[in-house]
Order: C-alpha cells, then sequence, then structure tokens
C-alpha cells in the first residue's frame, strides 16, 4: 500500500465514528511497520481512549521505529486521557504522517512540537481536505462557539412540501429518507418548529435501517401550545423545548419533566438567541428540518451553513400547495440570498443539493 492508501483507511477510519464522538472530534490512526498494518484504531466515545492509543496497544512493540499515520494532529493536553503526542514519543516511533491540523490556535502545532523535539520525523497535510470535512462541525464549534448549520428540505421538482391539505407523505423516496436518518445521527441536535409538529407529528429519531445516534431533538415555541403526547416529546431521545420570556410559569409547569425548557429572554424565538443558546449548551452542529417558516427565518437570518435540499421527481402544481420556504417575498432579485453548490447526488429517484452561502 502506499502512503496514502494507509491515510484512506484512516480516514475511514474516523468516518465511521462520525456522530459518535461529539464533542470530540472523529480520528483514526493506522500504524505500520516494514509495510505491514500493526496496528489500527478509531476514536469511539469520549472520554475513551483517542485513535492513536488504540492503534499503538495493538501495535505493542512493533509500534518502535514504525510510521503512524492519523488523521488530526495527535492532542498535546492532559484531558480525560493524556496526551498522544508524549505516547508516540514514548513508543519510539520513527514517523509521524498528520492528516490535518486542529485550526483551534491554542492546540495547533503543540503536539507537532513535542514529536520534533523528540526527533520524530513529521509529515502534516496527506489528504488534508478530507480530513477538515470530517470534522468540520467540530472545526467550525472550536472557533464560534456556535453550532454548524444545515437546513435540510424535500421538496417535489416544482418545490412544494405539501399540497394544500398538508399532505405530505412521501414526497421523497425510501433511500432519501434513509439518507436523512444518516445525516441526522451525524448532528448533535435536529430542530423543527412547533407548525411542524403540529401538521407531520415527527418523532426526529434516528432509526433502522440506518443506525447511529439520535441527536438532542429542538423544538421552537413561542406558546408551548401541545398535549405533549406528540412523538417529539417521546421517550425515545432528549428534547428540549426553545421558547420566550412571555411563558407564563404554569404554562411552563405543564411540560413534563423529562422535557428540558430554555427560555430566551426575546420576545420572539430569535434565531441568533437560539443558536447563542444551543452554542452555550455544547451543540456543535444543527440540522434544520423545518418546516417553512423555521427555515425561512434561518435563511433570512443567513444563519445557516449548508443547505441539503432533496428534490423528488414529482410534481404537484397549485399555487395553494404548500412552497418550501415562508415568510415574506423580497421586492427585487436583488435580495436573494445568494449560494455555492457544493455538490449533487443522486439518492435513488431523488437529487440531492448540497450549497453553501456565497462567501461575500
Ligand atoms: N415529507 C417528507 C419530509 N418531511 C419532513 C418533515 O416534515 C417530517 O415531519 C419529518 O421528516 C418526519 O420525521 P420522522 O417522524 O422522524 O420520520 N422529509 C423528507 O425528507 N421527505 C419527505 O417526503
Ligand atoms: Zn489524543
Amino acid at each position: 500500500m502506499k502512503a496514502a492508501d494507509y491515510m484512506e483507511l484512516a480516514l475511514s477510519l474516523a468516518k465511521a465514528t462520525v456522530g459518535q464522538t461529539s464533542p470530540n472530534p472523529s480520528v483514526g490512526a493506522v500504524v505500520v511497520k516494514d509495510g505491514r498494518i500493526v496496528g489500527m484504531g478509531s476514536h469511539l466515545k469520549p472520554g475513551e481512549a483517542h485513535a492513536e492509543v488504540i492503534a499503538l496497544e495493538q501495535a505493542k512493540d512493533h509500534a518502535v521505529d514504525s510510521t503512524v499515520y492519523v488523521t488530526l494532529e495527535p492532542c498535546a493536553h492532559y484531558g480525560k486521557t493524556p496526551p498522544c503526542a508524549r505516547l508516540l514519543v514514548e513508543k519510539q516511533v520513527k514517523r509521524v504522517v498528520i492528516a490535518s491540523v486542529d485550526p483551534n490556535p491554542n492546540v495547533q502545532g503543540k503536539g507537532i512540537q513535542i514529536l520534533e523535539e523528540a526527533g520524530i520525523d513529521v509529515e502534516v497535510g496527506l489528504k488534508e481536505n478530507e480530513a477538515l470535512e470530517l470534522n468540520r462541525f467540530f472545526f467550525h464549534y472550536m472557533h464560534y462557539k456556535k453550532p454548524f448549520v444545515t437546513l435540510k428540505a424535500a421538496t417535489t421538482l416544482d418545490g412544494k412540501i405539501a399540497t394544500k391539505t398538508g399532505d405530505s407523505k412521501w414526497i421523497t423516496s425510501k433511500d432519501a429518507r434513509i439518507d436523512v436518518h444518516l445525516d441526522r445521527a451525524k448532528h448533535d441536535a435536529i430542530l423543527v418548529g412547533s407548525q411542524t409538529v403540529k401538521a407531520d407529528d415527527p418523532q426526529l429519531t434516528v432509526r433502522e435501517p440506518a443506525v447511529g445516534t439520535s441527536p438532542i431533538r429542538i423544538v421552537l415555541s413561542t406558546d408551548l401550545d401541545f398535549s405533549f403526547s406528540e412523538r417529539v416529546f417521546d421517550h425515545a431521545a432528549k428534547t428540549w423545548l426553545i421558547t420566550t420570556k412571555h411563558v407564563s410559569e404554569q404554562r411552563i409547569q405543564t411540560v413534563p419533566e423529562h422535557i428540558e425548557v430554555i427560555q430566551l429572554n426575546t420576545d420572539t424565538v430569535e434565531i441568533n438567541a437560539v443558536l447563542d443558546v444551543l452554542g452555550e449548551g455544547g451543540i456543535q452542529s444543527l440540522y434544520v428540518e423545518g418546516g417553512r417558516m423555521v427555515h425561512a427565518s434561518f435563511i433570512k437570518a443567513k444563519a445557516f451553513h449548508r443547505i441539503q435540499w432533496y428534490i423528488a421527481p414529482k410534481m404537484l402544481t397549485g399555487i395553494d400547495a404548500l412552497t418550501a420556504v415562508g415568510g415574506q417575498s423580497p421586492e427585487w432579485m436583488k435580495e436573494a440570498i445568494d449560494l455555492e453548490f457544493e455538490d449533487v447526488e443522486k439518492i435513488g429517484p431523488d437529487l440531492k443539493i448540497t450549497a453553501r452561502q456565497k462567501k461575500e
């Protein structure tokens, strides 16, 4: 195998754990000695061993004079586990190939410095882009302390999310809905507005055949007007209810205690206030599943980093069918929010378009 192949293996070990390592990044490591893989590992859960520790344990004394391929710069700080950079020196590793350096200024380069001062040969940047994309949410949160926001919508080709009666089951295919569950599993939290709770009664969990950790369910509501028998309030995953300062104490008393109520100190549910609160709560990534008013408020606040838009090969017609994004239309095209298309994928019969805001 070539060096790039060993890094590809380390990246696939990391990719397999995206969604389960938060608030830590997903990391993979492969130890190679005399052209043989002698150890490999992924960081599996916060507080548990880092990828390098697992791979080096497996390598035993083959670690001496080995080359270690790791997708993120080895840590230098004493977190819940001792620093990997020190362990690599202790194990007398000869060479460390790193895909991406942690962009966090107060950790960047410290791990590499420890390795180089011990005479270990260090190379940085092999498959860097894949490694940075892999931990996009983590790096974003480290920088901004607010969640990386993905807006997800699913429409017919003529841009509708439901018929005039609100019927929307289903627009996209089973394949696309499984893909949605896989994306949910990669996020720390999933968000909907109260209209969607009332219209669709969504559960918002990750379910078979997709397997993964269900995100925290966030419901935005100005009046907490629910029976709390809705599926989003069941015990299948955590649920946070975000409301405004106007809601009365007795209203809040009606909320079952397994639901966390967060009161903003704003008159309405303002998106930036929501993101601040979620950031303070350690939410690194947020998947906004709808509905059209919520999408409108995130878009108008320009408070999104990625759009994942599914288009089904169906047409509903009708100005009275529900369009994908609510709110008021701007007057002029120049007020449009400019995007850049990053990717178009075919998922079963549907298209999945990934876009980001155009950099100003
Ligand atoms: N109508 C559709 C969607 N609808 C999206 C939301 O309105 C649904 O309430 C939510 O996905 C239901 O979540 P669940 O209960 O956990 O399955 N989303 C899609 O991708 N395709 C659709 O055809
Ligand atoms: Zn480490």
